[in-house]
């Protein structure tokens, strides 16, 4: 069972002030830092996403999960684009992954090939959420490496990021295995991972041993998780969420979940500013392709990172 006795926190992101060098934007972030090495999440509060395009994209993406098994395999054998589903250990879940839905292009080739005349209304809300996404997704990176001192580094930093976004249906059952996870407990190999749910589900493990649900209190509700690859490229600094997802309602669940990553090429590095006699050096220097690749190898349970580049 998840804990109901520790809470992770709510910031909000929507006042309008909310700007570098204001004293809103120096409040909020020392919450999002505190929050990021706590727990390695928060639920944010963020209202730039209009109700109507939240709702488009979950009505559209409840047809996708309702098309046949073959527009599935189709849409896995485009470039950068990925079906994962019908996996023995994780029966209830299927996902679509596009390798970057910013781009409007990729957009258009997920709407053609889940639509037969396309999608404009999915290609306009989807273009729509992910803009928003990625604001907000670059105001809470904006603010670590200013916590951490790390101002010289932000454009750098920021113009190397990649995305993929992916869209996760979670079959519902009653029964015996009811209360049992649909996705296991993991950390993401991403900087951050913004996921927003149809219906609550997804929970993290608390370093006392307890799993937090992290719910969505409002409409303009985000969880926010710090991963593998801002943890290393911070030296420790954040925690990388482990989380799982345990489905709660009585009907599907849809996650939707936007992922950001160093560009393939990009050497992790941890910044010199981050290491001294008091925090040696955590990390050795890797990229993420070879990470990956040790990942998929069978690395388990957060372990991965450290067990791979950890000194
Ligand atoms: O469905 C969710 O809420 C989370 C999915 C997830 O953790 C993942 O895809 O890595
Ligand atoms: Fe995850």
């Amino acid at each position: 069972m998840a804990s109901t006795k520790v809470k992770i926190p709510t910031i909000d992101f929507c006042n309008s002030e909310l700007k570098p060098n204001t004293p809103q934007w120096e409040s909020t972030k020392v919450q999002v830092f505190e929050a990021l090495q706590e727990f390695g999440c928060f639920e944010a509060i963020y209202d730039k996403v209009p109700n109507e395009i939240i709702e488009g994209m979950f009505d559209n993406l409840k047809e996708v999960f309702d098309f046949p098994l073959s527009k599935l395999i189709e849409y896995r054998e485009k470039p950068f684009h990925i079906y994962d589903g019908q996996i023995p250990s994780i029966p209830l879940y299927g996902s679509v992954s596009s390798a970057d839905l910013v781009l409007p292009n990729s957009v258009e080739t997920f709407s053609n090939t889940f639509w037969s005349h396309g999608n404009p209304n999915f290609s306009n809300v989807a273009k729509s959420y992910f803009k928003q996404l990625m604001e907000l997704n670059e105001m809470v990176k904006r603010m670590v490496l200013e916590s951490l001192g790390l101002n010289n580094y932000i454009d750098e930093f920021l113009n190397s990021n990649v995305f993929m976004s992916r869209f996760t249906n979670y079959k519902v059952i009653k029964g015996e295995n009811e209360n049992e996870a649909a996705l296991p407990s993991h950390t993401d190999s991403t900087y951050l991972t913004i996921i927003k749910q149809n219906q609550n589900g997804l929970q993290v493990l608390y370093k006392n041993g307890e799993w937090i649900e992290l719910n969505h209190t409002s409409p303009n509700s985000y969880i926010v998780l710090s991963a593998d690859i801002f943890m290393a490229w911070t030296n420790d600094k954040l925690t990388s969420a482990q989380h799982r997802v345990v489905p709660t309602g009585d009907k599907d669940r849809i996650s939707i979940q936007f992922f950001s990553f160093p560009n393939p090429d990009y050497t992790l590095n941890v910044p010199k500013e981050l290491v001294d006699e008091e925090h040696p050096l955590m990390f050795k220097p890797f990229k993420l392709p070879e990470f990956n690749k040790y990942i998929m190898l069978g690395a388990k349970n957060g372990l991965g990172l450290k067990n791979y580049c950890g000194l």
